[in-house]
């Protein structure tokens, strides 16, 4: 189905007025149309207009079962936060991909996620009680026995038979084919998960929209629940994710809001208050904010297309840089400091990867195209243009710094994973770049990342490129995938920095100053919150973690990570990159193109490297003229 085609009435002239919720619920608005439960309840619950949701647990039946259905990026993290958060709530994780499911339920989980671990470790195995000394006071932390509550299945059926809350996180991607094609959402995963649900849930459950929908999915929900269960009561909600990947759960844990749509009607504003319960378990009640459905559902895809908006733009200014001299580092630092712009998401670089930006704002521009709004369409499709182009320009760049051809060359990629700290490639500008060096025909084109291992970038590269029957990887192409970042750049002409990861900065980030260092802290502290203090001991160390938590389930599918042999990874995170180690090996001139500001160029140069950056003019150009004195 096209992401319209059963919701074609636009967002703005819906039937619905904007939630204006008044704070006694004396107005039970009968116009909201998607409401399936009786409107005559009296819900003693506290709104304001687009505000706040603010309700007392005595109010309400309890929460006691929560369903996730899809357990990816965002229901899997998801799920462990919320159980993590609320241990008298058993929550389930469902996935038809039953070796997801596995991974789930072993020490390997099928994600990289900094602090996703231990977070996982404490609510799906349980915790001993244990007694710790705090520092040199002899105060001790008493932290109680915790019983398991979060589980993952392939079973579908139970779980959400008996859930009073399910929530659907399953993944809704760009229309490939038919109308459409290349930019709506589609979402026929999404309404066969629903199909699913309907023929099972329980009378009065509440379905949650998770994944990113188009304006106005709830009505599809509600559609299916009217063809399989007329009659019967359910709610639908909607409450987008706005974790982005490498910082999940400290997004998940800190969230800057949690954003719930519902219905305006009593039964709608009950649900809402409900679900904001359990959030309010670990989020105060002033970040839990209520509007209506389809301002919800827009509100996800409208955040994506400003955040990538500002990527796009200022990549735009980098290409002004490159070409006068100035330097988009100090554009972004001079701009940010404004409070109206903010510093945040100025970084210019090889442009957005990752499987929400691109696919959510060609859903936004499809969306304004169906609703007879060309221009909008128009302006949001060029983020997207920009992108593209931006990774074009960096790969011109790098011919033209070869003099003009590759033939012969090895490259070194640094970096495959769309962004710093996930081993998820899905979208990545990586890959882009890679499919453009290839058609230059160099001799090797050499892979490092430190989170993705060998084995599964080979799979995904020949999976894209390799023709049947013939290999694009080393001995019989020219992709060749390393384990260690110096073998990768031994013998290359050019290496390209590709992924921000901490690794590769020079000069090196402190321990203290890298993002792994911010995660941990925010985990120590929801652990601490376990033993109800307000930060660990000082002396907690993985001993004292030993003895709290309980030993983990052993792998029981083929697993890259316990398997050391060639594949898997050195080590990881590892340790800082030694730059005069990787120059020692290269070729003379020593190219280095940093595609993500991780460098400090001048530091390089002075090395023996030739640097380029990305709104940046190297030290030759600099030389050619664009320095006034
Ligand atoms: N990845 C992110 O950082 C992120 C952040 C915010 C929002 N989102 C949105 O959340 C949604 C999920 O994204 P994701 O990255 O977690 O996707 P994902 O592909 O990682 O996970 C989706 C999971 O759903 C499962 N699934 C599909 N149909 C199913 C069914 N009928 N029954 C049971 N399981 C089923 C799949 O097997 C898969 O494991 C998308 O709409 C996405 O746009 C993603
Ligand atoms: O200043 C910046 C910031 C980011 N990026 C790139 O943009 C992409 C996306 O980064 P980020 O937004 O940090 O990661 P995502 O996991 O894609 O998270 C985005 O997409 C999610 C899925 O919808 C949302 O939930 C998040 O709020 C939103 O930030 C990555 O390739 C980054 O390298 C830049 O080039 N410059």
């Amino acid at each position: 189905m096209s992401a319209l085609s059963s919701t074609s009435t636009p967002c703005s002239q819906s039937g619905t007025a904007s939630p204006s919720i008044s704070p006694t619920l004396s107005r039970t608005s009968s116009s909201t149309s998607i409401s399936g439960s009786d409107d005559n309840a009296s819900p003693k619950i506290s709104t304001e207009s687009g505000g706040p949701i603010r309700a007392r647990a005595a109010d309400f039946d309890p929460v006691t079962k929560i369903c996730f259905v899809g357990a990816g990026y965002v229901g899997g993290p998801t799920a462990a936060v919320l159980a993590f958060s609320n241990p008298q709530i058993q929550v389930t994780v469902v996935d038809r991909d039953s070796s997801r499911i596995s991974r789930w339920q072993s020490k390997h989980l099928p994600i990289h996620e900094p602090g996703l671990d231990d977070i996982v470790r404490v609510a799906r195995d349980g915790t001993n009680a244990t007694i710790l000394a705090r520092g040199s006071a002899k105060e001790s932390v008493a932290f109680p026995e915790r019983t398991p509550n979060l589980f993952f299945s392939t079973d579908c059926e139970q779980p959400i038979g008996e859930a009073d809350i399910i929530f659907l996180s399953v993944n809704t991607p760009t229309k490939l084919v038919g109308v459409g094609a290349g930019a709506a959402t589609n979402i026929s995963i999404f309404e066969s998960a629903m199909r699913s649900i309907a023929v099972v849930a329980k009378p009065g459950a509440i379905i949650v929209e998770k994944s990113t929908v188009p304006c106005r999915t709830a009505q599809v929900i509600r559609d299916i629940l009217d063809i399989h269960r007329p009659g019967v009561p359910f709610e639908i909600l909607s409450n987008p994710e706005f974790l982005a990947e490498g910082t999940a759960i400290s997004d998940l844990l800190h969230p800057s809001r949690v954003l719930i749509g519902s219905s305006n009607t009593s039964s709608g504003l009950t649900a809402a208050a409900r679900l904001a319960l359990v959030y309010n378990a670990w989020v105060p009640e002033a970040s839990i904010l209520n509007v209506h459905l389809w301002s919800s559902e827009l509100a996800k895809l409208v955040a994506n297309a400003m955040l990538a908006q500002r990527i796009s733009s200022i990549n735009t200014v980098s290409a002004i840089c490159e070409k006068t001299g100035a330097d988009v580092s100090d554009i972004a630092s001079a701009i940010g400091m404004d409070h109206r712009i903010g510093a945040k998401f100025l970084h210019a670089g090889l442009g957005f990867g990752g499987s929400c930006f691109k696919k959510d704002i060609l859903s936004l521009s499809y969306l304004a195209e169906s609703l007879d709004l060309p221009e909008v369409a128009a302006y949001w499709k060029s983020v997207v243009d920009i992108n593209v182009w931006q990774c074009e320009r960096l790969v011109k760049r790098v011919i033209k710094s070869l003099n003009g051809s590759l033939t012969g060359k090895k490259l070194a990629i640094l970096g495959y994973a769309f962004k710093k700290d996930t081993s998820d490639t899905r979208e990545s500008q990586s890959i882009s770049v890679i499919e453009h060096l290839l058609r230059e025909r160099p001799a090797e084109i050499a892979i490092y990342d430190p989170g993705c291992t060998p084995a599964d970038i080979c799979t995904e590269l020949q999976a894209l490129f390799g023709a049947a029957g013939s290999g694009i990887i080393a001995p019989e192409g020219p992709i060749n995938v390393h384990a260690d970042p110096y073998t990768a750049c031994t013998g290359s002409s050019a290496v390209l920095i590709l992924t921000d990861w901490d690794q590769f900065r020079y000069p090196p980030l402190s321990q203290a100053d890298s993002s792994a260092a911010a995660v941990e802290s925010y985990v120590h502290t929801a652990l601490a919150r376990l033993a109800q203090v307000q930060v660990l001991p000082e002396d907690w160390d993985l001993n004292a973690q030993q003895t709290l938590f309980r030993s983990q389930p052993q792998c029981n599918i083929e697993c890259t990570k316990c398997n050391k042999a060639p594949g898997a990874l050195k080590s990881y995170p590892g340790e800082n990159l030694k730059w005069e180690e990787v120059g020692r090996g290269m070729k003379m001139p020593r190219w280095v193109f940093d595609a993500r500001g991780v460098l400090d160029a001048q530091g390089l140069e002075d090395m023996g490297f030739r640097v380029e950056s990305v709104g940046k003019v190297g030290k030759r150009s600099r030389l050619r003229g664009f320095e006034v004195c």
